[in-house]
This record gives structure tokens, C-alpha cells and sequence, in this order.
């Protein structure tokens, strides 16, 4: 498809040139601001179901030049919403070394140092994620704010692949672990509303699920994630870091977020 970036001609401020969604309604990401918020007594905990994969089983780590993914299996899923959303991949948003700043969604004008995305795809009414991209009920998305504070065993069974990784389109295979370890604690206290892809195509097709409460990494894991990869491919010459892969918060125009927690 066409190319897309961050910074620069093909920043985010071109991509609805390519990418024509990029500029429509219910964009994501949005600062989560207290008086667009309504509490719905309705909304229950989230429930993850095999997220608990086992060491013998392998994943593929791969840099795309826009993130670092891990593919996830389909047997991953999110039980309790009205439809099963089964996984597809896991992804992150990360600032600079210079800057603790490069979470998408925001609270009150915080920005947080990343966020990851752990991305599902409505395997009830579709057969593939590519089937479900663009429909709007296809897609949930969950996310995850990262602080910076205490050392992350769970972060580790990844980050230490990175240079495995450090250019656009290399892969490696890493064992599997206990993706629900990614994931905060408590998982009843999240904001929720429909938005869409935070990178083109931008389909706005994402019922988001963005958890209250940040897990935390260390100061030497944010740095490891944030200075290690870059988006050039290792044929070319200037080496481009990837880091600063966020996008800008979208006008919440007259949506609502539903929070399943009161103040
Ligand atoms: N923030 S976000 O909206 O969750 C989000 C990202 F930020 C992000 F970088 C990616 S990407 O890594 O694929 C690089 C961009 O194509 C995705 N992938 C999605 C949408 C694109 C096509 C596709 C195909 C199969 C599986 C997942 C996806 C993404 F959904
Ligand atoms: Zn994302």
C-alpha cells in the first residue's frame, strides 16, 4: 500500500491523501477528558480466555517499520463481549529516548510514556481479521497505558528479542508466555468507546477497551524499547530510528466514552 509515517511528507497530516478514512469520523486515538466521560454500570470486567500460552508454543516478533508486533493465536480471545474477538497481534506506541511521551490514547492531557495495542478481530461473524478490518463491528482492541517504575518480567519475555529485530521486516520466532501477564491487574476499571485504527487505513471499525490503570516498566526497559529499532530496512543506507510512533488525538466530536468506574 502506499507509504505512511510519522514525522515528516507522509506524516499523519497527509495520510487521508492515501488513506481517505484518516480523515473521517471516529478517529482514534482521544484524550479520555472527564466531562465527555459517563459511567455505565453495565460494563463488566473484561474476560481473556488461553491467554495463558505455553512455553513450547512459538510466536513470530517482527518489525514492520511502523511498530513491533507479535502475531498472537486465534484461540486467544475476549469472552466477555457480545461477540467472541478473537487475537490477531499485539503491537506498541512509544516515545523517544528524550521523550517519556508516546502513549495514543491520553487522560486529562496526560500523556504516557507508551501503550500497547493487543488487537482481536470479531470471529463470530468473520473468518479473518482481513474480512473484519473494515466492518464496523469488526474489530476490539485492547489497551494497555505503560508507565515508567518498576522492572516488567512479562515486558522481558519480548524486549529481550529486539535486536533480533532491529530493522523494518526482519523476524524471529520467540517462545510464548502468559500474555495476560501484559495486562494489568484489575481488569474491570477501562474506558470504552468506537473508534478506529490509529494507522492507516484508519477504518473506523474498533470498539476500544483502554484499561484505567498503567502497568509499569523499568526506566532500562522503556530505553531498550524505544532506542533499539529502526524503521529503514538494513539494505538502507540512513538508518532511520523508529521511535515517536503515535498519533495525535482525534476530536472526540459528540462521541461519548462509557467508563465502567466511577470517580
Ligand atoms: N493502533 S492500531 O490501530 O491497533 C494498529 C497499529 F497501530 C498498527 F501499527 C498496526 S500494524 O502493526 O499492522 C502496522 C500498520 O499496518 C495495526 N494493524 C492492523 C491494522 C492494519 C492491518 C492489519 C492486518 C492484520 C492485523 C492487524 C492489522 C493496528 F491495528
Ligand atoms: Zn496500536
Amino acid at each position: 500500500g502506499a507509504k505512511w509515517t510519522y514525522s515528516g511528507p507522509y506524516g499523519e497530516q497527509s495520510w487521508s491523501r492515501s488513506f481517505p478514512f484518516c480523515g473521517g469520523a471516529f478517529q482514534s486515538p482521544i484524550d479520555f477528558q472527564t466531562p465527555i466521560l459517563r459511567y455505565d454500570p453495565a460494563l463488566s470486567p473484561i474476560e481473556v480466555k488461553n491467554y495463558n500460552l505455553p512455553p513450547s508454543e512459538q510466536l513470530t516478533m517482527s518489525n514492520n517499520g511502523h511498530s513491533v508486533k507479535l502475531s498472537l493465536p486465534s484461540s486467544m480471545h475476549i469472552s466477555s463481549m457480545p461477540y467472541r474477538y478473537s487475537a490477531s497481534q499485539l503491537h506498541l506506541h512509544w516515545g523517544s529516548s528524550s521523550l517519556l511521551e508516546g502513549s495514543e490514547h491520553t487522560i486529562n492531557g496526560k500523556q504516557f510514556p507508551a501503550e500497547l495495542h493487543i488487537v482481536h478481530f470479531n470471529s463470530d461473524k468473520y473468518s479473518n481479521i482481513s474480512v473484519a478490518l473494515d466492518k464496523s463491528d469488526g474489530l476490539a482492541v485492547l489497551g494497555i497505558l505503560i508507565e515508567v517504575g518498576n522492572f516488567n518480567p512479562a515486558f522481558d519475555r519480548f524486549l529481550k528479542y529486539l535486536n533480533g529485530v532491529k530493522f523494518k521486516d526482519q523476524k524471529v520466532q520467540i517462545a510464548a508466555f502468559n500474555i495476560r501477564e501484559l495486562l494489568p491487574d484489575g481488569l474491570h476499571e477501562y474506558y470504552r468507546y468506537d473508534g478506529s485504527l490509529t494507522t492507516p487505513p484508519c477504518y473506523p471499525s474498533v470498539l476500544w477497551t483502554v484499561f484505567k490503570n498503567p502497568v509499569t516498566v523499568s526506566r532500562q526497559q522503556f530505553l531498550s524499547l524505544a532506542t533499539s529499532l529502526y524503521s529503514s530496512s538494513s539494505q538502507e543506507s540512513a538508518p532511520e530510528p523508529l521511535n515517536r510512533n503515535f498519533r495525535k488525538t482525534q476530536l472526540a466530536d459528540n462521541r461519548v466514552i462509557l467508563v465502567s468506574f466511577q470517580q
